[in-house]
């Protein structure tokens, strides 16, 4: 899949754009607060009819105008698409083919690799950040994650909203957690299954880029299950053994709310032991994989947009991303003057782009 065109009108800081962007790599240069990752934000618009950057989508719309318009047309395996956004006074309309549509029939999210600098840091960032990333993966990947993910979400949210409720409401608490228990059991083994998908993946692809052996590993919190002691047995156990604690504290201490995705490699925890280059290159390994898969579900060559992170990899693995990139169409940004990369440049500046290739 690719995009052939894209056209804006007061979308961000672009006034007005036609754009054919090359079915390669596509260079997106330009100073800091240019317009780059406007772009990419339009472009994401056109394949799934959302912002990746914000939830008040009218924040889009160019100050001091009332509407704005994101169009594109894609290239998939079954033929051109034409998809369209338009913001009016706080409303998003979206056509599919010229006809409303919803977000559904857009190409959506699976076609769509998008990595940013806080993704590089998720290896030594927080077990939030960690647990957000591949939830998001996983949502991509695993039939049925993210139905499970939003199940437990609301189970863990009604009943921390009761612990913190001053008095009993023992039976309303039972039943939160065992809605708790039963979803957080079928997020466990999701979780456990799509590490089983991209964690051989990542392996093989972080011994290409850095030559050691990297293994992806789910760490539970205060749970180990084991075949005589399944997960949902030991989680309510948990649960009760917090119980006192949970009632001082107002909410849940255990689940998989509270898990971990961890980077070993050869047998040590990459939080701690690895370099900075190493740190990188297994989010690039974990997100190499996350194409690979995706192109398997979707049977569409997966588009690639990588903002702000292709400068933050040294030479080796520059050369080994430009090597997959190529073959497929991807929107690389860089505020680096001097960044060559084969494909196609573009310069960008207060919301204009023009093609760079000299
Ligand atoms: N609705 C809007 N109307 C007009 N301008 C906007 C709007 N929203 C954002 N901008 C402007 O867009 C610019 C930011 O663009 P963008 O985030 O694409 O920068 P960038 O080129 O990716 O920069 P960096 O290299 O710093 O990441 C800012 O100058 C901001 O004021």
């Amino acid at each position: 899949m690719w995009i052939k065109s894209l056209s804006l009108r007061n979308f961000r800081n672009y006034r007005e754009l036609e754009w054919e962007p090359s079915s390669g790599i596509n260079l997106l240069k330009g100073p800091n607060a240019a317009g780059k990752t406007n772009l990419l934000e339009a472009l994401y618009f056109v394949l799934c009819g959302r912002s990746f950057r914000t939830s008040r989508e009218e924040e889009v719309v160019r100050t001091g105008e009332a509407t704005a318009l994101v169009k594109g047309k894609v290239a998939t395996a079954w033929g051109e698409i034409e998809t369209e956004v338009r913001f009016r006074n706080k409303t998003k309309l979206l056509l599919y083919q010229g006809k409303p549509a919803s977000r559904r029939d857009f190409p959506g999210e699976k076609v769509v690799l998008l990595f940013r600098p806080e993704d590089l840091l998720v290896v030594t960032g927080t077990p939030a950040e960690r647990r957000a990333l591949f939830d998001r993966i996983l949502a991509k990947l695993v039939p049925g994650y993210e139905e499970v993910l939003t199940r437990y979400r609301r189970a863990l949210e009604q009943r921390n909203a009761l612990l913190r409720l001053p008095g009993e409401r023992e039976e309303e608490l039972e039943i939160w957690t065992e809605a708790l228990v039963s979803s957080g059991a079928l997020l466990y083994r999701l979780r456990v299954e799509g590490l089983g998908l991209i964690g051989p993946l990542t392996s093989s692809f972080y011994r290409e880029l850095v030559g050691k052996r990297l293994v992806l590993r789910y760490a539970t919190s205060a749970v180990s299950p084991t075949r005589d002691k399944p997960f949902t047995e030991q989680f309510a156990k948990a649960l009760s053994a917090s119980a006192e604690k949970e009632r001082v504290l107002g909410q849940t201490l255990v689940g998989p709310h509270r898990d971990d995705f961890l980077f070993v490699v050869e047998g040590e925890d990459l939080r701690y032991k690895g370099s900075r280059g190493e740190v990188r290159a297994a989010v690039l390994a974990l997100r190499l994989a996350e194409a690979e898969l995706l192109e398997k579900i979707t049977k569409e060559r997966t588009i690639f947009f990588l903002d702000d992170v292709f400068s933050e990899f040294d030479p080796q693995r520059r050369r080994a991303l430009i090597s997959y990139l190529e073959g497929r169409q991807s929107f690389v940004t860089s505020a680096e003057p001097e960044l060559k990369l084969p494909g196609r440049t573009f310069f960008i500046e207060q919301g204009r782009l023009r093609a760079d290739d000299y």
